[in-house]
Formats: C-alpha cells, sequence, structure tokens
C-alpha cells in the first residue's frame, strides 16, 4: 500500500446541504498534500471525516489501511491534528500539555519524556516549556500545538490552516518545521494562502461546492491555467490616452489599469504583434510577460479573491 490516505465517494449533507459531494482522493504515503479553497468550500468537513470528529452520509475513507467507519481507534493512533484553532490547556505549561496528550496516547513517562523534549528542541520551545502557554506568542502557541500533534509519533499529520493569523516571520518557521517532516510522515493540510501552498506541498487540490476542481504539483497547475497571452505595460506619461484605445482594440481581451501599469489580456500569442504595432512611438517605461501565479490558477477556477 503506497497511500496513506483514500477517500472513496465521501459525502457529508448537513441537513439536506451538501457539504462535501462524492468526493474520492489518494495521497501517496511521505508527501504534502495540499487542499484549497474558498470558504465554506468543504475542506474542515473532509478533515473532521478522516480524523474521525465526524461521520460521513455516504462512503468510506481509510488513514493508513483503517477504515474511518469501522476502525476509528486505528485511525486515531495513526494521526496527529493541529486543529484551526489553538486548543492548548491554559493551565497546564507547555511541557504539561505534551505529558497530558503523551498519556491519553497510553505513553509511560520513560518512553514519552526524552520524546518531548526532542520536540521542544525541535519548535524552539525548550526554554519555555515551563511556562503557561497563555504567555506565549500566536506563533509559539501554534508551534506547541504542532509539538503536541507528533508526541505519539503519528504516520499522518493533519494541519487546518496551520498559519492563519500568524506574521510572516512565525509562518515561514513554520514552514520549516513542516518541511522538516516530509517523507518521514504523511502530512495533508487545508491553507487559504497560495504562497503557502507553493512552498509547501508535493500535490494541491482546489476544491470548491464539496468537490474537486483540479488537482496537480504547483507547477503543473500554474501551467495548466497560465494566462500566458497577459502582458504588463507601464507607461512613462499619457497613461490615460491609452486606456481607451487598448479597451477598444478587437484583439484585447481585458484591460486593467493601476495609475501607469496596465494588465493586457490578449486573445491569443500572436496578438502581441498588432498590440506592439499600436504602441510604438510611445513612451513605454516597461513591457513583460506577467508569469502565471497560484492565486490566478485559484481566482480562475472558484471565481473568488482569496481570504486574507
Ligand atoms: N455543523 C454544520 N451544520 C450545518 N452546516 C455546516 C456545518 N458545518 C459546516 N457546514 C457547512 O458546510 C459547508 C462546508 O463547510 P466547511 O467548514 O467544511 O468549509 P471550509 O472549506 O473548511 O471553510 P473555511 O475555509 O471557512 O474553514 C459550509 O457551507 C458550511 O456552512
Amino acid at each position: 500500500m503506497t497511500h496513506a490516505i483514500t477517500l472513496h465517494d465521501i459525502t457529508k449533507s448537513y441537513d439536506g446541504f451538501t457539504a462535501v459531494d462524492a468526493f474520492s482522493l489518494e495521497v501517496q504515503r511521505g508527501t504534502v498534500f495540499g487542499l484549497l479553497g474558498p470558504n465554506g468550500a468543504g475542506k474542515t468537513t473532509l478533515i473532521k471525516i478522516l480524523t474521525t470528529l465526524m461521520r460521513p452520509t455516504l462512503g468510506d475513507a481509510f488513514v493508513e489501511g483503517h477504515s474511518v467507519l469501522t476502525a476509528g481507534k486505528e485511525v486515531r493512533r495513526m494521526i496527529g491534528v493541529v486543529p484551526q484553532e489553538n486548543n492548548l490547556d491554559r493551565y497546564l505549561t507547555a511541557r504539561e500539555n505534551l505529558a497530558l496528550h503523551a498519556r491519553l496516547h497510553g505513553m509511560r513517562p520513560a518512553a514519552y519524556n526524552p520524546r518531548l523534549d526532542e520536540l521542544l528542541e525541535m519548535t524552539g520551545l525548550a526554554a519555555r516549556q515551563h511556562d503557561f502557554p497563555d504567555t506565549f506568542s500566536g506563533g509559539m502557541q501554534r508551534r506547541l500545538v504542532v509539538a503536541r500533534a507528533l508526541v505519539h509519533e503519528p504516520r499522518v499529520l493533519f494541519l487546518d490552516e496551520p498559519t492563519t493569523g500568524l506574521d510572516p516571520q512565525s509562518r515561514r518557521s513554520l514552514w520549516d518545521h513542516i518541511r522538516g517532516l516530509r517523507r518521514s510522515m504523511t502530512v495533508f493540510l487545508t491553507t487559504h494562502y497560495m504562497d503557502e501552498a507553493d512552498a509547501l506541498c508535493d500535490r494541491i487540490m482546489i476544491m470548491d461546492h464539496g468537490k474537486s476542481l483540479v488537482d496537480g504539483t504547483a507547477t503543473q497547475l500554474k501551467d495548466a491555467f497560465s494566462r500566458a497571452h497577459t502582458y504588463q505595460v507601464e507607461f512613462r506619461n499619457n497613461a490615460d490616452r491609452y486606456q481607451g484605445v487598448l479597451a477598444g482594440l478587437p484583439f484585447v481581451k481585458g484591460v486593467e489599469r493601476d495609475g501607469s501599469l496596465f494588465q493586457i489580456t490578449l486573445a491569443d500569442e500572436e496578438s502581441i504583434k498588432p498590440l506592439m504595432d499600436h504602441l510604438s512611438g510611445s513612451d513605454i517605461r516597461r513591457i513583460c510577460l506577467k508569469e502565471p501565479t497560484l492565486e490566478d490558477v485559484f481566482i480562475s477556477l472558484t471565481g473568488e479573491k482569496v481570504r486574507e
């Protein structure tokens, strides 16, 4: 078996509303898989089903070969979960939070103490291990939740929006930790951040309305959905004059403007020549092909801006 996670036609309905619709998926072991989608796409519902917090209405899912329907206990032994909210116990110190989790998993102090030392060191929290989580920054709390999810050495780690609300430095530090886990376990994460998916994931799936829209590596998605005919043109002066002219050209499909910078989408690759003919003699500061981003792919598929 090379798949750490398998979903067979999973459907979840809430009072007749279908949040997840006959969803199937296989995630290769040892990879980082990213699930993207706008608010309400069904991402958290899928994580809840895979972590046995919720039963599907139809279908079955397997984690390391164990069914979420019939082998919930085995599934829970295999997984670590980082939920959307930092659900730490505020009356326990950082180390005690980890120790409690170890005991809930049936580990003895002789087994878990060296593991806690290792995880506190790895997440940069060793010096603060006897402090309460309320005295930690958001990034430190998040790292503690990740450390807690790793105490019992899970084979699959679920991260639901791991870096939402963190400052750029904390995000990058958490990314480094997640990257360090790659290969030794399977990571399944949901995110709203395109740069996060791009930086971390071996494979990305974009979903909406409970269904998968597309999946592949970041490069595959960008190539497939690239707006290869979009150019950025910046004028030195007289930019106003060009707005109407550009929009009126038959081979121009769209014009977006930000001051003197225009984003011009052409009908096809060949249209660059007549465009240059029309612009000859104008005072252009720069012209360049716009490289596609994962956000372009997301918006072209879901029609929605990514939530910040
Ligand atoms: N307990 C519930 N009862 C009724 N509807 C629900 C329940 N939980 C989720 N939903 C609905 O199911 C849909 C999918 O929700 P879900 O939380 O899985 O989306 P999501 O992709 O995780 O969104 P977000 O990015 O906002 O976390 C939404 O329309 C939501 O309103």
